[in-house]
């Protein structure tokens, strides 16, 4: 297992959003050299530029040589732009690596120069406190060597699952890279229904991210498997099984309506590709 120690070169971070910030965060929290680490972007977002100040680290450099890694975290629509620009920056040995939701293989190599090692993977936001989940693909150019330093880089946010059929990176996508938002909707959708049954808005509002929050933590902690947990909150005939029952309807419960919604974000995961 490569460090980010190992890298044999600098990481060049294309795209310094809420994402690649909390790349960039999280390499630095591992021990990133800042002298190793540059970044592109015109104007990343406060805090990530205070950041970038306050370690050093060269933003915008044209030169400098190749990267060892050239990790991309721009919005999928202006990646023809910007891809078109940074290509020169890589050389034969550099690894590039997306996090662009939608963009594949394919249209990425498309960029560079004939047997470049690309990887292209799909982070989530709880990145941003390390406790992200990626999914990645290695094209058929990445070395074993250049596979660990992906893995290394893309794990300072979290856990890494590596596939080898691209297809599934759209059904991830789906299901890890949106998923988190799916979560918030839940406390949101729990708030509001709290709220109309008669709790004070603010206290619906706390119970419901409390609980979100609390629930998703006892499944880390206890490894427990969901289904298990939730039969723990279950008693026979109480009041659980009767929200459940509505719940669990096979026609419109949670089951059919996540399904509608991971087909639709993995549809629109394959349209962002061209
Ligand atoms: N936010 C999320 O939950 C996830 C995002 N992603 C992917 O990460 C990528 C970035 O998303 P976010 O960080 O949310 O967006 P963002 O809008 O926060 O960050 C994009 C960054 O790219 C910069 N940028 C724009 N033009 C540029 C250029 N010409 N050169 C260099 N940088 C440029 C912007 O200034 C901005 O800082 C997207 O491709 C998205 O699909 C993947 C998984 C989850
Ligand atoms: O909504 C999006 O397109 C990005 C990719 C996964 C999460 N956010």
């Amino acid at each position: 297992m490569a460090t980010l120690s190992d890298i044999p070169g600098r990481v060049l971070l294309v795209g310094a959003g809420k994402m690649g910030g909390a790349m960039l965060e999280g390499w630095l929290g591992l021990g990133l050299d800042p002298a190793m680490a540059a970044v592109i972007d015109p104007g990343p977002p406060p805090e990530v530029a205070a950041m970038i100040e306050a370690r050093g680290i060269a933003l915008n450099p044209l030169n400098g040589g190749p990267p060892a890694v050239m990790l991309v975290a721009v919005k999928p629509q202006v990646a023809p732009d910007v891809l078109a620009r940074v290509a020169p920056l890589a050389g034969p040995h550099t690894l590039v690596v997306s996090v662009m939701a939608g963009r594949t293989l394919g249209f990425l190599e498309s960029f560079f120069a004939p047997a470049t090692a690309v990887v292209r993977s799909i982070p989530n936001t709880p990145a941003a406190i390390g406790r992200g989940v990626t999914v990645a693909v290695p094209n058929a150019e990445v070395t074993p060597e250049q596979m660990a330093i992906a893995d290394a880089l893309l794990r300072a946010t979290g856990g890494v699952e590596w596939v080898e059929d691209e297809a599934l990176i759209d059904v991830a996508t789906a299901v890890s890279g949106s998923g988190p938002a799916y979560v918030f909707l839940l406390a949101e959708a729990l708030a509001a229904a709290g709220a109309e049954a008669g709790l004070p808005a603010d206290m619906a509002g706390r119970l419901a991210q409390a609980t979100v929050a609390g629930a998703g933590e006892l499944m880390l902690r206890t490894g427990i498997d969901p289904a298990q947990l939730r039969r723990n909150v279950t008693s026979p005939n109480g009041t659980t099984a009767a929200a459940l029952a509505v719940l669990m309807d096979e026609e419109k419960g949670f089951g059919p309506l996540l399904a509608e919604a991971v087909a639709a974000a993995a549809r629109r995961s394959r349209e962002l590709a061209s």
